[in-house]
């Protein structure tokens, strides 16, 4: 698939999880399609952390829910270590399930909101057969796991607790079916800005408490890179960038990524906008992206090539990944 080829997975004998060629297109009217994700390819590390990152609208969400097949994707491949989730039957997928885990960006309306505590965070253990002391048991240390005090919040309902405590739930409810990967889709920005590092640092424990690989999407640049190993650019659909997220206000060249990081204030911006001119803020309609290369309509480098030819994603450092004509 041109525009985001396989290059950037890495060559590693055991992956987590491994997405090839996704495609997510929803139907709109008689005959339009909207084309939310394009052909994405993705790899996942065991114990690591791979952000998903763009603004509103670029298919983040529509591509985390298909990994999980919620629903399925229109078309590609999504592997959760030796398994193609895609060929699985209902009941096997079913039992797949509990070892990749999503959590949402609204944890309140995520819960089930007449019942209580101890019964959200339960509820997959039936998948197991666990019963009685067993359960209880369990159920208690994965509430201190995620910094909930079992004795109070066991009968609470998720309307009578905080959203933070109620995202914890949720980390609980998804960590108790033991799961490999955990996709967390813009997991702190519905909560308070004082709750939302306590979140990103829970998470951060319980990927290395339960040897979690994680998938973070997110439009927040900041907790990307805060979070994440590497830091993967999603723009229309398709991937523009995948870059260590360790440094890269510093080392990013697609004109979109330097768009996207010169929304953080101070000195990271003015590492951005070094040889960027300011570009358009339309998103073109998911409906018909333009040709080419889709972020040519804003893009301050875009020259006739990118509109005639889509740019493939060619490795221009390491671990470093451009699909740009111009750079
Ligand atoms: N069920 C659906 N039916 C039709 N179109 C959809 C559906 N879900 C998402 N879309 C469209 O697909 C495109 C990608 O949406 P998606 O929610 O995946 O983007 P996003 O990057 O996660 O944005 P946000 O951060 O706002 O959630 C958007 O144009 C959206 O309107």
């Amino acid at each position: 698939m041109a525009g985001s080829g396989t290059a950037h997975m890495r060559s590693v004998d055991s992956r987590a999880l491994t997405v090839s060629d996704l495609v997510v297109r929803f139907p709109a009217g008689r005959k339009q399609k909207v084309h939310a994700v394009s052909g994405l390819n993705l790899d996942l590390v065991p114990g690591e952390t791979v952000g998903i990152l763009g603004e509103s609208g670029c298919g983040k969400s529509s591509a985390g829910r298909a990994m999980m097949q919620l629903p399925a994707p229109t078309s590609g491949s999504v592997r959760l270590g030796d398994v193609e989730l895609t060929e699985l039957s209902p009941r096997a997928l079913r039992q797949a399930r509990a070892k990749i885990q999503m959590i949402m960006q609204d944890p309140v309306s995520s819960l089930n909101p007449r019942r209580k505590v101890a019964d959200l965070v339960g509820e997959g253990l039936a998948i197991w057969g666990y019963q009685g002391t067993d359960r209880k048991a369990e159920i208690e240390r994965t509430l201190h796991a995620v910094g909930l005090d079992p004795a109070v919040v066991w009968d609470r309902r998720p309307h009578e607790m905080s959203g933070g405590q109620c995202q914890r739930v949720c980390i609980a409810r998804a960590l108790m079916l033991d799961p490999d990967v955990l996709i967390c889709d813009e997991p702190v920005s519905s909560l308070d800005v004082s709750v939302q590092a306590q979140i990103l640092n829970l998470l951060e424990r319980t990927k290395q408490r339960y040897g979690l690989s994680l998938l973070f999407i997110a439009h927040d640049v900041a907790a990307v890179k805060n979070i994440s190993d590497r830091a993967m650019v999603l723009y229309l659909g398709k991937t523009c960038e995948v870059l260590p997220s360790a440094n890269m206000h510093v080392r990013s060249v697609h004109p979109y990524t330097r768009l996207l990081l010169s929304s953080i204030p101070d000195a990271v911006r003015e590492a951005a906008d070094q040889g960027t001119r300011s570009v358009s803020n339309e998103l073109p309609s998911p409906l018909a992206p333009p040709s080419g290369c889709r972020f040519r309509t804003r893009c301050p480098l875009a020259t006739e090539q990118c509109a005639e030819a889509e740019p493939t994603l060619r490795e221009v450092g390491d671990g470093h990944y451009v699909a740009c004509h111009n750079v």
